[in-house]
Formats: C-alpha cells, sequence, structure tokens
C-alpha cells in the first residue's frame, strides 16, 4: 500500500516507514514540522506526532479520502470526538499504545480490577527523556481499565522505548504485571496489523483491541 505519515521524521515515524518499506510497501507522503512532502496520494494516514498538529491530520485526512491510524498521545477530549466524527466516513484507529504485550496487560487488568478492593494500587511508567507528554498515554488507559483513581508515577530516563507497571499490594503481599518495549518496532508492528485490518472497511472508530 502507499503510506502517509504525519511525524514522518520523528522516532516512530521513521521506525514505521523503515518496516513498511521492509513489507514493500511504498511511502508516498509525509507531513512534518518543515511542512509536506508530496510524491503521490497516499491509500491511508499514520499520524505519530503531538496533539496540537491533530488538525492538520483531520484536515488531509479529509482532503485525500483515505484510513487514519493514529498513535498520538495527549489528544484532547475534543480530538477524540472529532476522530470519532471523522470515522463516520473513513475507518479510524487510534491507541495510545499499539504493542501486543499491552493490549494482554489490559485483559489482565480486566480480569483483576474487582479482585483488589482495598489493595494499595499504583502505575509506574518509565520513557526516554525525549517524550513530551506526562503521563503516558498507556498508563491512562491503565488507570481507565481499572476504574479507579490510582496514582500514576512517571520516570523519564535515558533512552527507554516504554515501562509500564501496575502495582498492587495488600498487607501480605504485592503482585505486579508489568509491561516492558525493547524498542519501537513492537510498536510499529501494530501499526502494520491495524493498517491491513482497515483495507477493508469503509468507516467506522476502531482501537487496537479491535484490531487483535
Ligand atoms: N500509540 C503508540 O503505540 C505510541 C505512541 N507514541 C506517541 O507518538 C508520538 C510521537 O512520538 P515520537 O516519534 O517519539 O516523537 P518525535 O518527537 O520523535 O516525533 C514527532 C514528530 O512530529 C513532528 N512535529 C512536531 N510538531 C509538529 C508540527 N507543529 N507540525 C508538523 N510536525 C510536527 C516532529 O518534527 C517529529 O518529527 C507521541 O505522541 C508519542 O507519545 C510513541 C510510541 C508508541
Ligand atoms: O512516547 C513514547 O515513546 C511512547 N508513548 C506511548 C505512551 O505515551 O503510552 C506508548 C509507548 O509507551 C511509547
Amino acid at each position: 500500500m502507499k503510506i502517509g505519515i504525519v511525524g514522518y521524521k520523528g522516532r516512530m515515524g521513521k521506525e514505521i516507514k523503515d518496516l513498511f518499506e521492509e513489507k514493500n510497501h511504498e511511502f508516498v507522503w509525509g507531513y512534518d514540522k518543515d511542512g509536506e512532502h508530496f510524491q503521490e496520494k497516499p491509500q491511508i494516514i499514520i499520524d505519530f506526532s503531538l496533539p496540537e498538529v491533530f488538525e492538520k491530520t483531520e484536515d488531509y485526512v479529509k482532503k485525500f479520502k483515505v484510513p487514519l491510524i493514529i498513535g498520538t498521545t495527549g489528544l484532547q477530549d475534543e480530538q477524540i470526538e472529532a476522530l470519532k466524527a471523522l470515522a463516520k466516513d473513513v475507518p479510524v484507529v487510534q491507541s495510545y499504545n499499539f504493542s501486543i504485550g499491552i493490549q494482554l496487560f489490559l485483559k489482565m487488568v480486566d480480569f483483576l480490577k474487582d479482585k483488589i478492593d482495598g489493595w494499595d494500587i499504583e502505575i509506574v511508567e518509565t520513557h526516554h527523556r525525549f517524550k513530551k507528554d506526562k503521563p503516558s498515554g498507556t498508563a491512562k488507559m491503565i488507570k481507565e481499565s481499572l476504574d479507579k483513581d490510582v496514582p500514576i508515577s512517571s520516570l523519564r530516563l535515558g533512552n527507554v522505548a516504554g515501562d509500564h507497571v501496575l502495582y498492587m499490594a495488600n498487607l501480605g503481599e504485592v503482585l505486579g504485571i508489568s509491561h516492558r518495549a525493547l524498542s519501537r518496532r513492537a510498536f510499529a508492528e501494530g501499526v502494520l496489523k491495524s493498517a491491513e485490518f482497515v483495507t477493508n472497511k469503509k468507516n467506522g472508530y476502531f482501537t487496537f483491541t479491535d484490531v487483535i
């Protein structure tokens, strides 16, 4: 397929471009701080940038009338609503984490959440020093799955690709669920799966949970 990437010069943008090219897809369009790279109309747009770029992405998706995969974190509620409106016309896949492991993590949280009443519960997320948002989108997803107002601690260390730990403790024991992304490839693989998933869809709002 012919892909377009918003944030194509960034860490995730490059990882996604490399993976798709390895799988014989073609990078034909991009948008970044210095403007548009146009070679051809893309068949899909992938956005890994910043929330302030969102309106541009929205405009380009409407202009090209193509599916959107969006992994940008820190989106405002209105931007999520705008994505749902966009999804009436094109397929949209939105997730704050495109790794399989975090999907399994969320399933474990769902299994545990009504069994840990009265326990101390804390989320700790660790990411590279360049990450702009705090807490991570994934930590927010874990908190939302718990249906509880739990504290989140954020560490910014070196070049960590993405670590999330959920601690649960009573007076006699500590239980933990942890996930570590060993590189950004895990997220890019999920984006590729999502791109394949939307190829036969006309429209609709999906998360990565729907994809796997
Ligand atoms: N959902 C997921 O699985 C994952 C989500 N992310 C999220 O993806 C986003 C990007 O992460 P990274 O690639 O590490 O960041 P990055 O900073 O390396 O890349 C962001 C790109 O957006 C561009 N950009 C910034 N402002 C812009 C503007 N005003 N107009 C056009 N382009 C602009 C930058 O120049 C850069 O190329 C973040 O929100 C991050 O949290 C990152 C990894 C996995
Ligand atoms: O910025 C990152 O790098 C990551 N961001 C996502 C998040 O905020 O949860 C996902 C991943 O952990 C990497």
